[in-house]
């Protein structure tokens, strides 16, 4: 079969050459004009491609906190956030500072297998709501994977699911890589190599709290030899994230990309490879209406601290505080480190529940749910003996100064 020409506005690499392909959108282009009755500036909004950046990095490694800081960028003010998580309830799409209509939150699953078809209907969904100006208008999308995906699927997505790929073009991918826990995650996590492998940028989060990644340099250039790794404080997150992968060489994620095309044209999977992750990894979520007092959240993060580690994969949690009931604390540790507290300036949303997000290693619900409630416990208790102990100083002053 006789390689197709190309033709303008359609990108056929990496997704086989179909002999038909170029008439087919040519075809499509027509009907949408039929369909719509629409205009020049339509078709150009109908045939528009979306550049679409994959974020991706290992849990708790800062992808949250850097996309943050791109979205700060007016650049970035056509940017719509989708973001994928693993835990058992979803918090980023909370901590994302972006209005709300644009961020999507997929949650319960990892973007890689199951909610992969939520994906599919997002964009879609998306782009058909933009169409017909139903969301504010967008000309770019930032996908924030869970910790815990793949990134394979997820471009394959982008290149090959119908639908999805005459609308919307992978620019490039971005993984963070936490420089404290980084060495430690790519030895027992094959996820974060993979992340690594098929990134056309990295960036190096947390190289503040170490100061020589030297060992973990290596094993970056060791995994994706053309790839920049970045430092994350001195990068411009914005252009970062606006970047388009083909000013470099191939990019990895192309190579996949051309593999899972030949695949299709010669009839295998249009989906790739299903594969779950490993059957340790428990996600679980403390859910309290009651705010808490300084105490159970100072013995909270004193318990995270003992328990930090390689078991302790993520916990993530806003917390409603007795003293402060319009300002959440948030706790963030992803395993060795637990980081400092923060706070919000207000309540994201409505929900001013107490929500904190595990996601372990072996360890299940029970016992971290127990070790929560012997801490409300003991705060409890302790609360109580203070408020005796100021009673009964109070009476013996009172009765000292009668
Ligand atoms: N010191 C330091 N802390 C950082 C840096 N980047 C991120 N953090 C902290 O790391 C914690 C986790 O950051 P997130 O941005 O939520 O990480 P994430 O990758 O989005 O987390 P998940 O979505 O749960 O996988 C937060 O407490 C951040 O403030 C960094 O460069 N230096």
């Amino acid at each position: 079969m006789g390689r197709q020409p190309r033709h303008r506005g359609c990108d056929h690499r990496g997704i086989g050459h179909l002999p038909d392909h170029a008439a087919l959108c040519e075809v499509s282009r027509r009907l949408a004009v039929s369909l719509t009755g629409a205009g020049a500036p339509n078709i150009e909004k109908i045939m528009a491609n979306i550049p679409v950046t994959v974020l991706t990095g290992f849990l708790g490694s800062g992808k949250t906190t850097l996309l943050n800081r791109a979205l700060r960028d007016p650049q970035l003010k056509g940017t719509v956030v989708i973001v994928n998580e693993f835990g058992e309830i979803g918090l980023d799409h909370e901590l994302i500072e972006a209005s709300s209509d644009s961020v999507v939150l997929l949650q319960n699953g990892c973007l890689c297998c199951s909610v992969r078809g939520d994906l599919v209907e997002t964009l879609i969904d998306l782009h058909q709501k933009r169409l017909k100006g139903e969301i504010p208008e967008f000309d770019h999308v930032v996908i924030e994977t869970s910790g815990l995906a793949e990134p394979t699927p997820v471009t394959e997505v982008l290149v090959a699911a119908p639908g999805v790929k005459s609308c919307f073009s992978l620019a490039g991918i971005v993984t963070t890589v936490d420089a404290v826990n980084g060495l430690a995650t790519l030895d027992a996590h094959e996820q974060s190599v993979k992340q690594i492998a098929l990134a056309d940028r990295i960036v190096m989060t947390k190289s503040d709290l170490l100061t020589r990644p030297d060992e973990l340099r290596e094993r970056l250039a060791r995994l994706n030899p053309a790839c920049e790794v970045l430092d994350a404080r001195e990068v411009d997150a914005g252009a970062l994230m606006r970047f388009v992968a083909s000013n470099r060489q191939e990019p990895a994620w192309r190579v996949v990309a051309a593999q899972q095309g030949e695949r299709q044209v010669h009839g295998g999977s249009s989906q790739g490879e299903a594969h779950g992750h490993d059957a340790r990894i428990k996600r679980f979520t403390i859910v309290r209406d009651e705010p808490w007092d300084l105490e159970t959240l100072k013995l909270l993060l004193e318990a995270l601290a003992t328990n930090a580690g390689p078991a302790l994969l993520r916990v993530k949690g806003l917390i409603h505080m007795q003293d402060s009931p319009e300002r959440p604390a948030v706790i963030h540790g992803a395993q060795q480190l637990v980081h400092s507290l923060s706070w919000l300036d207000r309540w994201p949303s409505e929900d001013r529940r107490t929500r904190i997000v595990f996601i372990t290693m072996d360890q299940g619900a029970e016992e971290i749910g127990e070790l929560v409630e012997d801490i409300e416990r003991l705060s409890q208790r302790t609360r109580a003996v203070r408020e005796r102990a100021a009673n009964h100083t109070g009476a013996v002053t009172g009765g000292a100064n009668r």
